[in-house]
């Protein structure tokens, strides 16, 4: 595989609500195995931006090409197997971590290896975890459930909302070390929304910064973060 390939591009993405520009024109390319860091202000429009990656939300304008192909021609449940999404506030259903994590495979009436389960689990430092109720979990354990419901469906892109804002540094640092080694050991793609330079300069190859809803700089970390 090519490390330098374009797996995903983002090519003039605008959102406009009521009138406002909130995503202004954003283009950018990520290459395979890259983790890109979208930095900014709160308010700067990131979390939009990111749901617009996926089509969870609709562009006003422009589009996003994955694997150099329009993602207005995949099926949406496609679209979303290949890119994964896991939000800033991950909703939990009542129930046990295993079937939270298990939730996305049961609704499309897909099987569901159970050692395929406990390897995830395991991989988030979630081992023995799987009949444990989710209300009894941690905001980190929670936070970790919520990226292994996304890993389920074995994604090649992975749309990461603030992961660890709601989180102390301990369990931050937790979720961060588990990320990262999931990111490399399944070669994925990553783009994460921060507002934390600290953490996009230990988790991110390269950083787009994100103001009033236009991407004013992208480049290595240390051009990017003075
Ligand atoms: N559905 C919506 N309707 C109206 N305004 C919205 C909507 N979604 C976002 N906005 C506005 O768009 C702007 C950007 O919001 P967004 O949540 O994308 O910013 P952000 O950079 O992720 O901020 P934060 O770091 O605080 O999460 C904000 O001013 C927000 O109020």
């Amino acid at each position: 595989m090519n490390q330098m390939s374009i797996k995903f591009e983002a090519q003039s993405l605008s959102r406009v609500i009521d009138g406002h520009r909130i995503v202004d024109s954003v283009s950018f390319r990520v290459h395979e195995r890259e983790v890109l860091a979208i930095l900014g202000p709160s308010g700067a429009g990131k979390s939009t931006l990111l749901r617009l990656l996926n089509r969870l939300d609709e562009p006003n304008e422009g589009t996003v090409y994955l694997d150099g192909r329009d993602y207005r021609e995949l099926p949406p449940r496609e679209l979303r197997h290949r890119v994964g999404y896991v939000p800033q506030t991950p909703a939990l259903r009542d129930g046990t971590v295993f079937d939270n994590v298990t939730i996305g495979p049961r609704l499309r009436e897909e099987p569901v290896s159970e050692d395929r389960v406990e390897e995830l689990l395991a991989r988030m430092d979630l081992a023995e975890y799987g009949r444990r109720d989710v209300a009894e979990l941690s905001g980190g354990e929670t936070q970790r459930v919520a990226i292994a419901r996304t890993l389920i469906t074995d994604p090649e892109i992975l749309l990461l909302d603030e992961p660890t804002s709601s989180l102390d540094t301990t369990s931050e640092s937790r979720v961060e070390t588990l990320l990262t080694k999931s990111i490399h050991e399944s070669g994925l793609t990553a783009i994460l929304v921060t507002h934390d330079t600290t953490q996009a300069r230990r988790l991110a190859d390269r950083v787009a910064q994100l103001e009033a809803g236009q991407l004013i700089s992208i480049g290595s970390v240390s051009e990017v973060i003075s």
